[in-house]
């Protein structure tokens, strides 16, 4: 029988979703025994099977699903002269379905790998959701985004950006259904809705605290 996402290739073009994970040998103490593609649509959900020694020595089974949404790169654009962070504003379905209130959310600007260097990506992103094309990328950190189930890892970058270097209005690829918000705040304005929930994304809020602890807002 053929399986899209294993033998046939999916809506998206992959094969082989089922091999995720199989050849991992990092830790002794893991073994991976089954790897079972339980869908795989935009994104992937596996569950895996496998064998764990304790740190008391004993080996248990144990299962695991995955989602597995691809890795991401994100780019806090900064102005230090100015004072200001430039930040995004987008519908996100799946916080709105969480509880937030009307699923808007403020993020640095970020997307998906898709194959491609973080840093490129990271780039490309600044470009198409703000329209600022940015000189010098400094890597600032890179965070499993939720790691009981999530896969995904971003790459944190910062930048810094002037009003001259705003070559285009932004707003995301249209034929993508992208409909993104350009969001010129105050620095201590972003720190503060962070503190009062306005601003909820993790990678953003991760960046803020990284610029005024160890980056361009430090001291
Ligand atoms: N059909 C379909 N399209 C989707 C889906 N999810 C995303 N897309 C499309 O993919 C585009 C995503 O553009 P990017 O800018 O590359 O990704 P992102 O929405 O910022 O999300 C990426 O970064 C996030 C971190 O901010 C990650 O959380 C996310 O998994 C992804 O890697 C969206 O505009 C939309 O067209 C989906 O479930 N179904
Ligand atoms: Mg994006």
């Amino acid at each position: 029988m053929s399986v899209p996402g294993i033998d046939v290739p999916d809506a998206r073009g992959r094969t082989g979703l089922d091999r995720a994970g199989r050849d991992l040998t990092g830790n002794p103490d893991v073994v991976v025994r089954d790897v079972h593609l339980l869908a795989s649509s935009w994104n992937v959900l596996r569950r895996t099977t496998l064998a764990r020694r304790r740190r008391d020595g004993a080996w248990l089974t144990e299962q695991r699903d995955t989602y597995d949404a691809g890795d991401a790169a994100a780019l806090l654009l900064h102005d230090v002269e100015r004072g200001t962070v430039l930040l995004s504003r987008q519908f996100r379905f799946a916080a709105y379905a969480n509880g937030h209130p009307d699923g808007m959310l403020v993020e640095v600007a970020a997307g998906a790998l898709d194959g491609e260097s973080a840093e490129a990506v990271a780039r490309r992103e600044a470009e198409e959701e703000l329209g600022v094309s940015v000189a010098d990328v400094e890597h600032a950190f890179d965070a499993f985004m939720s790691p009981g189930a999530m896969t995904q890892r971003i790459h944190c970058f910062a930048a810094p950006y002037r009003p001259a270097d705003r070559t285009s209005a932004g707003g995301g690829l249209a034929d993508e259904g992208e409909d993104i918000e350009v969001v010129e705040l105050p620095f201590s304005e972003a720190l503060a809705m962070v503190d009062d929930g306005r601003i909820a994304d993790a990678k953003t809020i991760m960046l803020l605290q990284w610029a005024a602890l160890r980056g361009p807002f430090r001291g």
